[in-house]
């Protein structure tokens, strides 16, 4: 422990700070757990009995943070460190916040107000570790617990239920029964916190090393009350000679099997959710999915704007779920269309998204399609080497060329540069400016 990462030395010197002056001063929280599981901490809190009044008054560069809840933020060496007065919280009213809290000078009282076990530990350089609820022991078994009554944990803040998935998922730690039981029990509540700050957390989730925890928000009933459309997945099977597995499991695979990039792994968890409301099961008991990928893209604009997310993303991710099962054939000119369709990054995530899907479903099946998907981007690659037009911006002819040999301004010549385009798609050697207009004044008699 604490074997490689160094405590930087702001944030000793504010300790020392706070200490010359008759307060104590720990760090705490997220760092020390990270410090515990050799890990950088990304940033570095700090909690202390003096009053955000004094702590001010101790610091040259300071602003309020959260001076209510007792936090401030000093400023050392351009670096940013959040320092919270010890506290109590009072009663929580809305299952995410506390109404007020009471400043306390004592430290146990502080951490036992906590989530976790493995979060309520407290650190200072000369004196050690303060760990009254023992999360060490915990960091060591690699198990999240509540501090205290785990029911309390969570009817006080719901949103630690999903921070404990999260924290699940990112470090490969089990829930322990108590504190897995109690977020069966409370899974409703988490109806109360906002879609910020779910999709936050799914965020996490979603990039996180070990995505197979995913299958906890399923299990707790979470995801239910969070995205009832991805977990009505996990009663749906498929019966299908390309699939194995039903499709919630088949979505948590192909997860997996993508890039860790946000916008992709959505897609894979957003692409078969049109699946339950379109089930058939023809006479050999074999079940099909006829008019899925409608269904899904309009399920996962739905869900994306619930949970608000950018606008970007958003059509990024609806493009490749429309995409999803698209069968591009293998020749340069389909490939070029497909490209004009949804653009060249959209195009590249695409032979990803299909790739991941293919992975997640029957092995045996994946084989064919892998050399395919090879054979779709050895395409693309040659497209571009040769510089080969499939937009209208890499045309040789543009709308002023037009007008100027006598078109009218207006609807006919965008007309005119989809013929253009498609010509050229067709046949590359055609995209020369004299060659194009003659084959336009031909054809429009000019
Ligand atoms: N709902 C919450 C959020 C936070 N905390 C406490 O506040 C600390 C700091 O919270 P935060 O910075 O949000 O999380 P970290 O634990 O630092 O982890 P991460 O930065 O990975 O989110 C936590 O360690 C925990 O002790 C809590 O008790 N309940």
């Amino acid at each position: 422990m604490l074997k490689n990462i160094a405590i930087p030395e702001e944030v000793v010197e504010i300790i020392s700070t706070l200490n010359e002056n008759g307060y104590e001063g720990y760090i705490v929280g997220g760092c020390v757990r990270d410090l515990l599981m050799d890990r950088t901490p990304q940033d570095w809190d700090l909690t202390t009995s003096a009053k955000p009044e004094d702590v001010k008054k101790l610091f040259k560069k300071t602003y309020d943070t959260g001076i209510a809840h007792g936090t401030v933020t000093v400023i050392l060496n351009n670096k940013h460190f959040e320092i919270t007065t010890y506290r109590i919280e009072g009663i929580y009213e809305d299952h995410r916040r506390p109404k007020e809290v009471t400043f306390t000078n004592d430290l146990e009282e502080d951490l036992s107000r906590r989530d976790f076990t493995m979060n309520a530990i407290a650190y200072h350089p000369k004196e050690g570790f303060i760990d009254p609820t023992g999360g060490i022991e915990d960091i060591k078994r690699k198990s999240i617990r509540c501090v205290g009554n785990p029911h309390k944990r969570f009817e006080e803040d719901a949103l630690r239920m999903l921070r404990g998935i999260r924290f699940s998922s990112q470090l490969d730690f089990t829930i322990e029964e108590n504190t897995l039981e109690a977020i069966k029990t409370n899974a409703h509540l988490i109806a109360y916190i906002s879609a910020e700050r779910i999709k936050e957390e799914l965020d996490k989730i979603l990039l996180a090393s070990y995505t197979n925890k995913f299958m906890l928000l399923h299990e707790t009933r979470i995801l239910k009350f969070i995205l009832p459309e991805v977990d009505k997945c996990f009663t749906v099977e498929q019966n299908h000679p390309h699939h194995v597995d039903n499709v919630g499991i088949h979505t948590l695979k192909a997860l997996e099997a993508v890039d860790k990039i946000l916008t992709l792994r959505w897609t894979m968890l957003l692409h078969d959710i049109g699946k339950p409301e379109h089930k058939t099961t023809d006479e050999k008991g074999i079940n099909h999915f006829r008019g899925h990928v409608e269904k899904s893209v309009e399920l996962a604009e739905k869900i994306m704007l619930r949970l608000r997310f950018d606008k970007k993303s958003m059509n990024h991710i609806l493009k490749l779920i429309k995409w999803h099962d698209s069968r591009i054939k293998e020749d340069k000119q389909s490939v070029k269309e497909v490209l004009y369709h949804i653009g060249e990054e959209a195009f590249l995530d695409l032979l990803k998204v299909q790739a991941a899907d293919a992975i997640a479903q029957n092995p045996a099946y994946y084989q064919g399609k892998e050399d395919k998907l090879k054979n779709l981007y050895k395409m693309y690659e040659e497209i571009k080497a040769k510089n080969e037009c499939f937009t209208l911006k890499d045309l040789a002819v543009n709308g002023q060329d037009l007008i100027k040999t006598g078109i009218k301004e207006g609807k006919q010549i965008g007309e005119i540069l989809e013929y253009l385009l498609k010509l050229v798609i067709e046949n590359p050697e055609l995209n020369e400016k004299e060659t194009l207009l003659s084959r336009v004044k031909e054809k429009y008699s000019l």
